[in-house]
C-alpha cells in the first residue's frame, strides 16, 4: 500500500501510542474517557483537533483517540495507527441509532459484523464483498466483560451507512427486517482496515436514538453517559494491552 506519511500524515505522534486504542467518533469523547478513567495521561496527537491520548488504566497503557465521522475518516486514522504506529487492536466506542424494536436508548450493542452501502472495501480487490467482521477473541472478551458487569449487551449485526440523512424512504424498515440491531457510520470501515492489516478490531456501540421510537439523547448525555460502553471497552482493552 502506498505510504503517504511524509505528505499527509493525519497523526503527528508526540508521545507513545499504546498497542490498543479506543476510538470514539468525537475527539472530545476521547478526552472525556482519558480524563475520567486514565492516569499519567499524555496527548499524542492534536492535528486537525483529532485528539489522541495515552494513559494508564488498571496498570496497562491504553490510548484513546477520535476517528471522525464516516468510513473515509476512520479509514485514514485506523490505517495509519495499524501500519505506521504499531497498533495491534482498535475498539470503536460509538453512538448508533436503534433499528430493532428490542433495542432502547443507552443500550450497548457489540457489533459482530456490519452490512454497509460503503464502497470502501472494494478497493482491496476481493471479488464480490469483503466480509466486515469483528475479531472473535475481542468479541468474546467484550461479551464476557459485559456479563461480569451485568450489562445486557446485545450482540449482532449492524449497518454502516455513508448517509446520516438517507434521501430515500424505506431503507430503515428493510434493515430492521433483515435483522440489523442499529445503524451507524464507521464499523465496516474499521473491520475492513483491520482485516487488510492483519490486526484486531471490535466495535461497541451505545444507542443514542431510535429510528422507530421517540427517544433521543442530548449531545452532553452522549458525551458523558455512555458509561457501560466505555467500561466494557476499557476492560476488554486491558486483556489485549502490554
Ligand atoms: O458517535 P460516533 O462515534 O461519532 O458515531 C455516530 O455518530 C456520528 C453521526 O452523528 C457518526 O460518526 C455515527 O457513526
Ligand atoms: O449514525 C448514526 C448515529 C446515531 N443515530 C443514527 O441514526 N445514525
Amino acid at each position: 500500500m502506498e505510504n503517504k506519511e511524509s505528505i499527509s500524515a493525519s497523526i503527528v505522534q508526540k508521545a507513545e501510542i499504546a498497542k490498543v486504542v479506543l476510538m470514539p467518533g468525537d475527539p472530545l469523547r476521547a478526552k472525556a474517557v482519558a480524563d475520567k478513567y486514565m492516569s499519567d495521561v499524555v496527548l499524542f496527537n492534536d492535528t486537525r483537533n483529532m485528539l489522541g491520548f495515552t494513559g494508564t488504566y488498571k496498570g496497562k497503557r491504553i490510548s484513546v483517540m477520535g476517528h471522525g465521522m464516516g468510513v473515509p475518516s476512520i479509514g485514514i486514522y485506523t490505517q495509519e495507527l495499524y501500519s505506521q504506529f504499531g497498533v495491534e487492536a482498535i475498539i470503536r466506542i460509538g453512538s448508533a441509532g436503534g433499528l430493532d424494536m428490542s433495542v432502547n436508548a443507552r443500550d450497548v450493542v457489540i457489533a459482530e459484523a456490519a452490512s454497509t452501502n460503503s464502497n470502501y472495501g472494494n478497493a482491496y480487490g476481493i471479488p464480490g464483498q469483503l466480509a466486515a467482521c469483528a475479531d472473535f477473541d475481542m468479541l468474546e472478551k467484550a461479551v464476557n466483560v459485559a456479563r461480569e458487569k451485568k450489562v445486557n449487551a446485545r450482540v449482532g449485526k449492524v449497518y454502516t451507512s455513508d448517509f446520516f440523512y438517507y434521501p430515500q424512504k424505506g431503507l430503515n424498515e428493510k434493515l430492521r427486517d433483515f435483522g440489523h440491531l442499529c445503524v451507524e457510520m464507521e464499523t465496516a470501515g474499521l473491520y475492513w482496515t483491520a482485516c487488510a492489516n492483519h490486526k484486531k478490531a471490535l466495535s461497541i456501540l451505545s444507542i443514542s436514538d431510535h429510528l422507530f421510537k421517540p427517544v433521543a439523547l442530548t449531545a452532553e448525555e452522549r458525551q458523558n453517559s455512555f458509561t457501560d460502553m466505555m467500561e466494557i471497552a476499557l476492560d476488554t482493552a486491558v486483556a489485549f494491552a502490554d
